[in-house]
């Protein structure tokens, strides 16, 4: 009896996902040849092939069909693919009201997913209002000086390497100097993961990059409640723990000590017990203010500028690293900037001076067009909505995937993408180009809230490493490069360097 309601139970279900995975071409959709059960993300799962070229291959495929969307999905998930450049500014901005969340894992119980990515509709709507404040330019002008201090570390470390390594890896360099610079920025924390890579946070950082399918999986295919119910974490309990005790630890001794230091934290504190972001130094409840963030709201909000600030910085980095060690003549003209504007900086770098170089800013833009950190970036929506100037209705929970990848290497936006050529971001050059084309950060209302800070800290590096060294590319790099599994786009394997003290 029960082996028999066994069978039955699993051939219902089986029928179910086989049905699910007719969603689109009952749609009149176009879809891949959808494979059942895992539908298009089976490489993905296996590991034979990054989500990030799947998707990147699915854009071309659909482009190739001349329509303007098709249908993807995860499992039995169905996931709505635009490859039309108006749809996409459409779900983006003008019709973003119909799309306020990026879908993905999150459970109130599990303190780490409640941050400002993951939020949807009013909440993330009240919380992104509380936390732009603490993006904008002049905030970010006062963490500049401790930006500056972790480059002296990165100064002497890539020194260290160039004297005494044949080759080294500059993916390790460019990570351990995010982390340094997201700590201290973000924490208050002096890590020198420079000199000691071994480090708790440096740790606690690589672990979380490392792709867990497992979870990946049981997240798109069990409900949430229940996985939680089931002691499920979305980053394991240890890793989880290690953060949650780290800033609470800050906090309590913050508030114990008035302790001021120019960062985040201190801009978090300041909204929790005052519930404004001032100039004052101290953080610490006054009478009459009514705080407006929770202790869980500042460990959740951490846990996302440090998982969304460092690694995206550093791929960013790295990449730009790679090309300039391939392209010694962009390298050369970019040096030249560099050290025409630090001589009218008295050889500082400052703030100003980092805003007064357009060649960087073109070379780092092309870095992120080639390779932006988020291959695609997710939506889901959240009230039904129907594609204009066609009968497609996209229902509330369907997910969407921008494909920015794809649109940033297609050659009717971007001819012969595969050079790095910086001048794709002249004035003209721009200007010349249909909105949309370029999303490295996305775009609409939930635009990246660290864009700012995040671009700063890569050009910041990248003035010091080739203000001091001169970089070319190390035999031991495998070439072409191989994409990394994982969600942000990284090389597989490293990117190997020599450097030479200037
Ligand atoms: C080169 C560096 C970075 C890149 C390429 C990048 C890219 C992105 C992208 C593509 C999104 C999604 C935007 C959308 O949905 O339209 C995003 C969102 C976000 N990013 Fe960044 N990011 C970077 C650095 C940072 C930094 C340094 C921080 C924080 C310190 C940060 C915090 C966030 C947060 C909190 C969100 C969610 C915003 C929301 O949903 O309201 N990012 N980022």
């Amino acid at each position: 009896m029960v082996v028999a309601i066994l069978v039955i139970g699993v051939i219902t279900f089986l029928i179910y996902v086989k049905w699910r995975q007719t969603y689109w071409t009952r749609r009149g959709l176009p879809t891949a040849k959808t494979e059942f059960f895992f539908g298009d993300v089976r490489k993905a799962i296996t590991g034979v092939e990054p989500l990030a070229v799947t998707t990147k291959n699915r854009y071309n495929e659909i482009k190739a069909l001349g329509v303007k969307h098709a249908g993807f999905y995860m499992f039995w998930r169905q996931i709505y693919f635009p490859v039309d450049l108006q749809i996409i500014k459409n779900i983006m901005q003008q019709d973003a009201d119909h799309f306020q969340s990026h879908g993905g894992y999150y459970h109130s119980d599990d303190v780490l997913s409640t941050h400002l990515f993951i939020l949807e509709n009013q909440r993330w709507k009240e919380l992104r209002a509380k936390l732009t404040p603490a993006f904008t330019s002049g905030k970010i002008k006062i963490m500049f000086e401790t930006l500056t201090e972790k480059t002296e570390l990165l100064i002497a470390a890539v020194g260290k390497l160039a004297d005494e390594t044949e080759g080294f890896a500059i993916k390790n360099v460019c990570g351990n100097f995010t982390t340094d610079v997201i700590a201290s920025c973000g924490f208050g924390i002096e890590c020198d993961s420079l000199n000691e890579p071994d480090n708790a946070f440096r740790n606690f950082g690589k672990k979380l990059l490392v792709p867990n399918l497992l979870r990946f999986a049981l997240t798109n295919i069990v409900n949430w409640n229940l996985l939680v119910k089931l002691g499920f974490t979305g980053f394991g309990r240890k890793t989880s723990q290690f953060f949650i005790d780290l800033v609470k630890d800050t906090i309590k001794h913050r508030e114990d000590n008035e302790v001021f230091i120019k960062d985040f934290m201190h801009l978090l504190l300041q909204l929790k017990n005052q519930g404004v972001i001032s100039d004052k130094t101290n953080v610490n409840r006054t009478k009459s203010a009514k705080g407006i963030l929770s202790e869980n709201d500042i460990i959740g909000q951490c846990f996302v500028f440090f998982i969304a600030g460092f690694e995206t910085s550093s791929s960013t980095m790295t990449f730009t690293m790679l090309e300039l060690a391939q392209n010694q003549d962009i390298q050369d003209k970019l040096r030249k900037e560099i050290k025409e504007v630090l001589a009218k900086h008295d050889g500082k770098l400052t703030y100003e001076a980092a805003m007064e170089m357009p060649y960087l800013d073109k070379v780092v833009n092309e870095a992120l067009r080639k390779f932006p950190p988020l291959p695609f970036i997710p939506r889901k929506c959240t009230r039904n909505y129907q594609i204009p100037g066609t009968d497609v209705v996209l229902e509330k929970g369907t997910g969407v995937h921008i494909p920015v990848w794809g649109i940033h290497n297609d050659p009717e936006y971007f001819p012969n993408p595969d050079v790095f050529d910086p001048e794709r971001f002249s004035e003209k050059n721009k200007a010349s180009r249909p909105e949309y084309s370029y999303l490295p950060f996305g775009a609409g209302p939930r635009i990246c809230i660290g864009l700012r800070f995040g671009k700063l800290q890569a050009k910041v590096g990248l003035t010091a490493l080739l203000n001091n060294f001169k970089f070319t590319l190390n035999e031991k790099t495998p070439m072409p490069i191989q994409i990394d599994r994982g969600f942000i786009i990284t090389v597989k394997g490293n990117v190997w360097v020599d450097a030479v003290r200037l």
